[in-house]
């Protein structure tokens, strides 16, 4: 159930969405939740800060597209919450896509090279029902607000995540990456 999108560019204001306003306290933010995509996907609200994750309710096609990003507005900073989608450009995606962890193996692609109205979540292998979403932060993170240590547990886990910036260019040669970043990786490269 993803709104039609408007074709003016989306503006930079406080986010609308309300889930994430308890940043890392699930029990006040399931409380108020209600899913932005029913029958698609749902957050499901774990104890401890930072531990909730996204988890379909359906099964998805490898390269379907499992949300537009239409809910999105410019941010003036750069936070855990924000999307890149240009060398200076962040978004928060004011949707339940915000709960899409991290994995070095992952099964989701956020495409957001085009313009605002193209912008999405597209599967990048099949995913199962009940599967908890994740996509390689830095395909479209330079640098990041707060690094972590990855725990994706997958057999080639880069271990910390702090961005594209820090990961060798023959390493990300292997993820998709959006253009903003394969741009910043080769000029970071030429020097
Ligand atoms: C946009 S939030 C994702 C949703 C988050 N799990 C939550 O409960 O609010 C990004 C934050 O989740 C945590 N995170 C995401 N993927 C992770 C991973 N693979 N390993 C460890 N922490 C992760 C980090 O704290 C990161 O800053």
């Amino acid at each position: 159930m993803t709104a039609t999108l408007s074709s003016a560019a989306p503006s930079a204001k406080a986010s609308t969405y309300s889930a994430h306003l308890t940043n890392g306290d699930p029990s006040k933010a399931s409380a108020a939740y209600k899913p932005t995509h029913p029958g698609r996907f749902q957050v499901k609200f774990q104890p401890g800060s930072y531990n909730s994750c996204l988890v379909t309710q359906r099964r998805f096609a490898k390269d379907e597209t499992l949300a537009m990003m239409d809910s999105a507005e410019y941010s003036n900073e750069k936070r855990y919450s924000t999307v890149q989608v240009g060398k200076d450009r962040h978004i928060e995606l004011n949707s339940d896509l915000l709960y899409i962890n991290h994995s070095c193996e992952p099964s989701v692609r956020f495409e957001v090279d085009g313009p605002h109205d193209t912008w999405k979540a597209v599967a990048e292998r099949d995913i199962e029902a009940g599967e908890a979403l994740s996509f390689f932060y830095p395909s479209t993170e330079w640098s990041m607000s707060q690094p972590f240590p990855c725990n994706c547990g997958s057999k080639s886990c880069l271990d910390r995540i702090s961005g594209a910036k820090d990961i060798p260019a023959q390493t990300l040669r292997k993820y998709f990456v959006n253009k903003h970043i394969q741009e910043l990786k080769d000029e970071q490269s030429a020097v």
